[in-house]
């Protein structure tokens, strides 16, 4: 029997060091079955790398938004020094007794802290990770999982979000100039222009060696709700993307790039001509795998929809405007639906979100654009 953590309220969480065989709570039986797997080398391409100091960087960076939704890149000014002490700090976390991470976790309604994923209940199988959610300040809860020492991890927390905030507000700008946005068509970016009042959350994923890999998920498929998300990972493959037309294909990870991923609410603001993109984590038999996701967003109360420059008489805007908050919201009780939810019209090629496996079938072809009620 594995063994599971003895207070009951906390029932789905595993000792992962402690188990010799998968558990049928963690045994994913179609893992295959929903999309093909990507040929990873044949003909379908590989995601993108920019490197940030080219001068095409900016049209790079469009192309690959609206092609893969994603992109790796080099050159981003952070250091290397910086990307293995949040690697360490993950790693210190995630190796302390399961005892003493759930001191940390989560609370049911709550954001930050220790749990499993929180799209868990989408699903009847458990996945086979581990996660530390941080949205504001850390310090409670490090204080909590290190009584005698928690500055170390909190110096380093400041310190990435301080980095990947300057990071995210330049790539805003390489993907939004990419489609002739200027600092005049986006307010909330601030008077500088830099971004300052955006949000982000910091998650950091432990995906544990695993004996069965093949049958288990580390993170099952999702987009963001982000505007975007910078993610590090380990030097141990298993982030995918699923590529329309391809399947799943593996993002390796390569020492000192960035992973970044369009999420839902630059699908939005785009109107659609960045796609937020959908991927998963699978898990290894012999490595420890462990990702730090930098989930960048807008202030939280302010209204996104398609920027009126991507909008006229034939390309209406697709979504209604929505806050993150409001959009967090959404996806909570809705997860991959959500961005269906908020869409006002279907476009001519009767296409929606690729996330959405209720789609709208191409009977629907004949209109320009169906409103949707
Ligand atoms: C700001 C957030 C985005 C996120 C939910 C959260 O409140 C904090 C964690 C984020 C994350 C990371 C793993 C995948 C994801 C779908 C999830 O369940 O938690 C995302 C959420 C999201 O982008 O919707
Ligand atoms: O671990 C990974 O590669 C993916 C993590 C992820 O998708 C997330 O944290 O949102
Ligand atoms: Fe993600």
């Amino acid at each position: 029997m594995p063994s599971r953590v003895p207070d009951a309220s906390h029932h789905k969480h595993l000792d992962f060091n402690s188990v010799k065989e998968l558990p049928e709570s963690h045994a994913w039986t179609s893992l295959l079955g929903d999309y093909p797997s990507g040929p990873d080398s044949c003909g379908v391409g590989s995601v993108p790398i920019i490197d940030l100091d080219d001068p095409n960087a900016q049209k790079l960076v469009g192309h690959a938004c609206s092609t893969w939704g994603v992109f790796q890149v080099t050159n981003h000014g952070v250091k290397n020094s910086l990307l293995n002490s949040i690697e360490a700090a993950g790693k210190s976390l995630f190796s302390l007794p399961i005892q003493q991470k759930l001191k940390a976790a989560r609370s049911p309604d709550g954001v930050s802290g220790y749990g499993v994923a929180r799209i868990s209940s989408f699903f009847p199988k458990l996945m086979w990770s581990e996660g530390f959610t941080i949205f504001g300040s850390p310090l409670e809860h490090a204080r909590q999982l290190w009584p005698q020492d928690h500055n170390q991890f909190c110096h380093v927390i400041e310190e990435y979000e301080k980095v990947m905030q300057q990071l995210a507000g330049r790539l805003m700008w390489l993907m939004l100039g990419s489609l002739g946005i200027t600092k005049e068509d986006i307010k909330w970016a601030g008077p500088k222009a830099d971004f300052k009042g955006a949000s982000a959350a910091i998650q950091l994923n432990s995906y544990p060696a695993c004996p069965d890999p093949d049958r288990a998920m580390g993170l099952a498929a999702h987009t963001d709700s982000t505007l975007l998300t910078i993610l590090h990972q380990n030097n141990t493959s298993g982030l995918q993307v699923l590529r329309e037309g391809a399947g799943w294909v593996t993002v390796p990870p390569q020492p000192g790039t960035l992973v970044v991923n369009i999420g839902d609410l630059l699908h939005i603001l785009s109107n659609g001509l960045y796609p937020s993109v959908l991927h998963r984590a699978m898990v290894n038999r012999t490595q420890h795998r462990l990702s730090i996701a930098y989930l960048y967003g807008p202030p939280t109360n302010v209204q996104i929809s398609p920027l009126s420059k991507l909008v006229d008489p034939s390309h209406p805007p697709l979504y209604r405007p929505v806050t993150w908050t409001e959009y967090l919201g959404t996806k909570a009780k809705h997860f991959n639906k959500a961005l269906s939810s908020v869409r006002l019209c279907i476009p001519l090629n009767g296409l929606v979100d690729v996330n959405d496996h209720n789609r709208v079938e191409v009977s629907w072809r004949q209109l320009p654009y169906i409103k949707m009620m």
